[in-house]
């Protein structure tokens, strides 16, 4: 029997050892029942009444996949290229911070597997390992490093350069989070000190960060985790600082959290080499428009210039096949790499991205289309 694709193939021979349900909904029932509510509600919550998490998906619902005969879909292809790298498949781990409160190995772990599996991995300036220590685990994998631009401009400048010396690909700038959001289950669990104390491995390594601490944090992690929410981020900064951080690299530079078509506009006005429509996954403005139901007018907004990612709501293959259909280059997933690596470590990462994979890859094969190049928007009917 000849198979048609090297993912599926994976996917079936591994079956019998499937360490996470397959299932979205099962896996995220399961990290509930293994996690205790503070690290749980962390990841799985979003902000406010979680109108917007609702929406995320429900954006997806309302496009229908209208499948296509007789195609030959034999042989496939789900390669991109991005930023003169070829990624196997249109698909990336999303930045999520703090990965250690659902495993101890936390990006360490996510980046091996990602690699692994020839998924580009984005790690968080909210990491709770250094970036050093992440770029080493994922390797030759494809990894691109997320911003969270710092009130202190010259420790935002150092992360950025300490991206660069350690192999990072792109520079990855996410706007919409210069603070958290009302995020109503972790104020309820009064998880945020706890929380904060977790996700600043990167501030500690970086020789800026240090150098604004009277000691080391070694002899007060008090005072660096003071200084670290004093500094975080930075509601400030207005476009006209884009300039900034151009100057500390010659890395592409995408925008995270785009979701208006002006900004979209600004963003290629002012140099982006990319932008990434996102509503972080519901977890800051409630009431926010669906990351999907942006992605089109954004897409029309910067036409062929640079690359629109989608991230918000992806969970299986035919999501996936909907946002590149409506114009997106490649999305991110967020939560469900998250609950896998909750539940089995690097192996659970790794089970989680290759079932998308493979979700993708039939999905491509049964509505007609052998390439991502393939797929536009007359492939989809909106109900
Ligand atoms: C627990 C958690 C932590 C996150 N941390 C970050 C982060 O550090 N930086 C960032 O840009 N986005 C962060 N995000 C947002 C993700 O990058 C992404 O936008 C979102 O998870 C996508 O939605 P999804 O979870 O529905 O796939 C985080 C998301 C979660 C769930
Ligand atoms: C340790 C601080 C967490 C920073 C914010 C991480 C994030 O983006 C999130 O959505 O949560």
């Amino acid at each position: 029997m000849k198979y048609g694709n090297i993912v599926q193939l994976k996917v079936y021979q591994n079956i019998e050892k499937n360490v996470v349900p397959v299932t979205y909904e099962d896996l995220e029932k399961k990290a509930k029942h293994k996690l205790e509510s503070g690290p749980y509600h962390y990841v799985a919550a979003s902000a406010g009444a979680e109108e917007t998490a609702r929406a995320n998906r429900d954006a997806f619902y309302k496009w229908k996949i209208v499948p296509r005969m007789f195609c030959d879909t034999d042989e496939r292809d789900l390669s991109v290229e991005l930023y003169g790298k070829t990624l196997p498949f249109p698909v990336l781990c999303a930045p999520v911070g703090v990965q250690s409160i659902v495993h101890t190995d936390g990006e360490l772990a996510s980046a091996r597997a990602a690699a692994a599996t020839g998924v580009p991995f984005i790690s968080s300036t909210a990491s709770t390992h250094s970036l050093e220590k992440v770029a080493e685990a994922a390797g030759e994998g494809i990894k691109w490093f997320q911003l969270y631009w710092s009130k202190d401009r010259e420790i935002a400048s150092s992360m950025v350069k300490r991206a660069e010396k350690a192999g990072y690909g792109a520079i990855v700038i996410t706007l919409d989070t210069p603070m958290m959001a009302w995020r109503e289950k972790d104020i309820e669990n009064a998880y945020l000190p706890f929380l904060f104390g977790q996700g600043i491995g990167n501030y500690l390594e970086d020789p800026v960060f240090c150098s604004r601490l009277e000691c080391p944090p070694s002899e007060d992690m008090q005072s660096a985790i003071m200084l670290w929410s004093q500094v975080f981020g930075n509601p400030t900064l207005t476009w006209k600082d884009l300039e900034y951080i151009r100057m500390q690299t010659s890395l592409p530079i995408l925008l995270k959290g785009i979701l208006h078509p002006e900004d979209a506009k600004l963003a290629l006005a002012h140099g982006a080499d990319g932008i990434i429509v996102s509503n972080h996954g519901g977890r800051q403005v409630d009431g926010a428009i669906a990351a999907l139901d942006a992605l089109p007018e954004i897409c029309e907004a910067v036409g062929d210039e640079i690359p629109v990612l989608m991230d918000s709501g992806i969970r299986r293959g035919a999501d996936i096949v909907k946002a590149l259909s409506l114009g997106a280059k490649a999305v991110l997933i967020g939560r469900p790499y998250i609950y896998g690596l909750a539940l089995a470590g690097e192996e659970g990462v790794q089970q989680v991205l290759r079932n998308i994979l493979a979700d993708l890859d039939l999905t491509m094969a049964l509505s007609g289309k052998k390439s991502i190049k393939e797929l536009d928007r007359s492939l989809l009917k909106k109900m």
